[in-house]
C-alpha cells in the first residue's frame, strides 16, 4: 500500500501518512493541530468563500478549533462556539446527542453547553471543521444546532474526503481520497 499522500492546499503542500482505519480502508491522516501556517492560510481561503451573512461560527472539538479561531478573527466575528465530545463539570445544562465519525470506532457524543445554546437560538451559524468524511460529525452537529433553534446557513471544511467529495452543500478547499488496504 502507498505510504504517503501529497496534499496541496493552494500555495501549501503537506505530506500525509496513510493510516489504516479498518481491515480494508485507510485514510491520509490530516492532523491540523500544531500546523499554524496551514491553519491560518486555510482560514484565509475559506473566508473568501463564505458567501452568506452569519452571526457565529460553530466548530467541533478538537481539530476544528484552531481553524474556527482563525476564521472568526479574519471574518470579524470575535465569538465562536465549540461542540464538545464529553460533558464537563463546568457546563450548565449541557445538551448532548450521539455521534459517529470515520476515525473513531465507538459511539461518541456531541455536547453543547446550555448557556451557549441560549446564545445560538435564532442565530445564523456556519459549521466549520477540518475534514468532512462520512458526514457523521457534521450531521450530528447540524442536528444539535437545529434542536436548540440555531439556523445553519453554510458548512465549510478544509477538506472533503471519500464520499463527501461529491457533496454540493459544503464549501471545501480540496479533496482527499480513501485508500484500500491491499492485504485485507
Ligand atoms: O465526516 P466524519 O466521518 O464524521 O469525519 C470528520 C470528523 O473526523 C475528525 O474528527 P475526529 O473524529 O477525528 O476527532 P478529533 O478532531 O477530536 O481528532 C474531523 O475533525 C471531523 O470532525
Ligand atoms: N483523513 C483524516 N485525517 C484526520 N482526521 C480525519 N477525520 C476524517 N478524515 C480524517
Amino acid at each position: 500500500m502507498q505510504k504517503e499522500y501529497e496534499l496541496t492546499i493552494g500555495k501549501l503542500k503537506r505530506t500525509l501518512p496513510i493510516i489504516p482505519i479498518t481491515d480494508t480502508a485507510a485514510i491520509a491522516s490530516f492532523v491540523l493541530l500544531g500546523d499554524a501556517e496551514l491553519t491560518r492560510y486555510a482560514a484565509q481561503e475559506l473566508a473568501k468563500r463564505i458567501n452568506i451573512p452569519f452571526d457565529y461560527l460553530v466548530t467541533l472539538e478538537s481539530k476544528g478549533i484552531p481553524l474556527a479561531q482563525e476564521l472568526s478573527m479574519i471574518t470579524h466575528h470575535p465569538r465562536y462556539f465549540v461542540l464538545r465530545k464529553s460533558v464537563k463539570a463546568y457546563m450548565r445544562n449541557p445538551i448532548a446527542i450521539g455521534m459517529r465519525s470515520i476515525t473513531t470506532d465507538y459511539h461518541q457524543q456531541l455536547v453543547l453547553d446550555g448557556c451557549d445554546a441560549e446564545q445560538l437560538r435564532g442565530k445564523r451559524v456556519i459549521i466549520v471543521d477540518d475534514v468532512i468524511s462520512t458526514g457523521g460529525s457534521l450531521a450530528s452537529a447540524e442536528h444539535l444546532l437545529k434542536k436548540v433553534g440555531a439556523n445553519v446557513v453554510q458548512r465549510c471544511s478544509i477538506l472533503a474526503e471519500g464520499r463527501a467529495t461529491s457533496r454540493d452543500d459544503c464549501v471545501f478547499l480540496n479533496t482527499l481520497p480513501m485508500f484500500a488496504v491491499k492485504n485485507a
